[in-house]
């Protein structure tokens, strides 16, 4: 309960920062929802935006709001992306994707001019690993995929294995693009940027959840008030 009462914190102080008229794109999972709520309520009062989500979740959530949707089709920048986080470290590199939705999140801040991240400070990490680091693959060859992450894991010292991720035994998870996801349990990444290109390298990899680079400033809600974190 707390937490959710910090998140929402952060998901306020972002929102006071937009001005109307924005190309706003919307990330997913807890955090971002109490967003898109609070920004339900004010495109209620007439604050005009207009937004792509970044995932089916948030469209859905998106729609009940009234929010005006468009998508990177008809848009092809946006001004600003909102989204959460599962690991931040002092550079406001992230881990994402605990929620599934990792490859809209970074194609749509990729195409954003700036993404924000709203989190509580529980997500605040020194170094990127300590969450299982999510990786989407294609569903065709999934077992030479998976052998091939699993060499990369071990040349970055991954501490223990991976786990295709489901949403009941023997039932995977399948994610809004139609492929899997492979959570990668790591302990810690030192080299996230040599990490990212081998993972990358690998055929059947879609995408993984390490967003390097591309956050400009986090909202981060503490016990005693919302941190502004920047990118150097
Ligand atoms: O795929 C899910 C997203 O990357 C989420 O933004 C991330 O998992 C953080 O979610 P939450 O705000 O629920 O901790």
């Amino acid at each position: 309960m707390m937490s959710e009462h910090l998140k929402r914190q952060a998901a306020a102080m972002a929102l006071a920062t937009l001005k109307p008229g924005l190309r706003l794109g919307l990330g997913t999972g807890s955090t971002a929802r109490h967003f898109v709520d609070l920004l339900g309520k004010q495109v209620a009062d007439g604050f005009d935006c207009i937004c792509v989500p970044t995932s089916e979740a948030t469209a859905e959530q998106a729609r009940s709001l009234n929010i005006p949707l468009s998508d990177l089709d008809t848009l092809d920048r946006l001004d600003v992306t909102i989204d959460g986080a599962d690991e931040i470290d002092p550079q406001l590199n992230l881990i994402k994707g605990a929620g599934g939705a990792l490859l809209r999140e970074k194609i749509v801040a990729a195409a954003s001019d700036v993404m924000i991240v709203i989190a509580d400070s529980s997500k605040l990490v020194e170094t990127l690993g300590r969450f299982p680091l999510p990786i989407e693959v294609n569903r065709f060859g999934l077992g030479a995929t998976r052998h091939a992450i699993a060499a990369v894991m071990v040349r970055h010292g991954a501490e223990s294995g991976l786990r295709l991720r489901e949403t009941a035994p023997g039932l995977p998870y399948v994610t809004d693009g139609g492929h899997l996801i492979i959570d990668a349990f790591f302990g810690r990444i030192s080299q996230p940027e040599a990490l990212s290109r081998d993972l990358l390298d690998i055929a059947g990899v879609v995408q993984h959840g390490l967003f390097l680079k591309m956050c400009k400033m986090a909202y981060v809600a503490t016990p005693d008030g919302v941190r502004t974190l920047a990118a150097d």
